[in-house]
């Protein structure tokens, strides 16, 4: 599979304002949270700036991998399950977080874990969307989403040469 055409770069300061946003979504509906269920790895970070806000204590990991090779999307392994502390009740009263939900496949195998948790993420794109309860920006599918952990400062040829014959 190919690079999708457009490119959403997210900052630190965004990605902070952005997850901010998440909590701030969160925090309207005045419910308490057990726990979070971050899922490994882009989860981690959101999950960290999530439970400062909201002042939870308990984070607690998933770890699900599906994109091999960069954009590509392969066979889902869940390296790391839930504890069954967290488990009982179908999940109720836990928060599960993570940084983008994009063809729905990780959120889907999720939700089948905790069933009756809240599914939150920073950035949803229209095929994941239906599976999260609450996020903050929508991008389109053919959009690639450019985290700061990901990316790191290169030359950029001036805009002029480019357009210039
Ligand atoms: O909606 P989907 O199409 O399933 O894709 C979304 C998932 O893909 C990315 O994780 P990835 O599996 O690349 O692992 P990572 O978090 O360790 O980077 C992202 O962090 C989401 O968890
Ligand atoms: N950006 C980064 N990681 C991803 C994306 C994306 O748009 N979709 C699935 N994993
Ligand atoms: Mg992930």
């Amino acid at each position: 599979m190919s690079l999708p055409d457009k490119a959403f770069p997210v900052s630190w300061d965004q990605f902070h304002r952005d997850a901010r946003a998440l909590a701030w979504r969160l925090a309207d509906g005045g419910r308490e949270w057990r726990a979070i269920v971050c899922i490994t790895r882009g989860g981690l970070v959101p999950a960290a700036i999530v439970s400062r806000e909201l002042n939870i204590r308990v984070i607690e990991t998933v770890c699900v991998a599906s994109y091999h090779d960069y954009v590509s999307q392969g066979e889902m392994h869940v390296l790391k399950g839930i504890s069954e502390e967290l488990s009982k009740e179908g999940g109720e009263g836990i928060l599960i977080v993570d940084d983008l939900t994009d063809t729905g496949k990780t959120a889907a195998e999720v939700r089948a874990m905790l069933p009756k948790a809240h599914f939150a993420a920073v950035y949803a794109k229209p095929k994941g969307r239906p599976l999260v309860d609450t996020f903050v920006t929508e991008v389109s599918q053919d959009t690639w989403i450019y985290f700061p952990w990901d990316m790191g400062f290169t030359y950029q040829e001036p805009i002029a040469k480019g357009t210039r014959g």
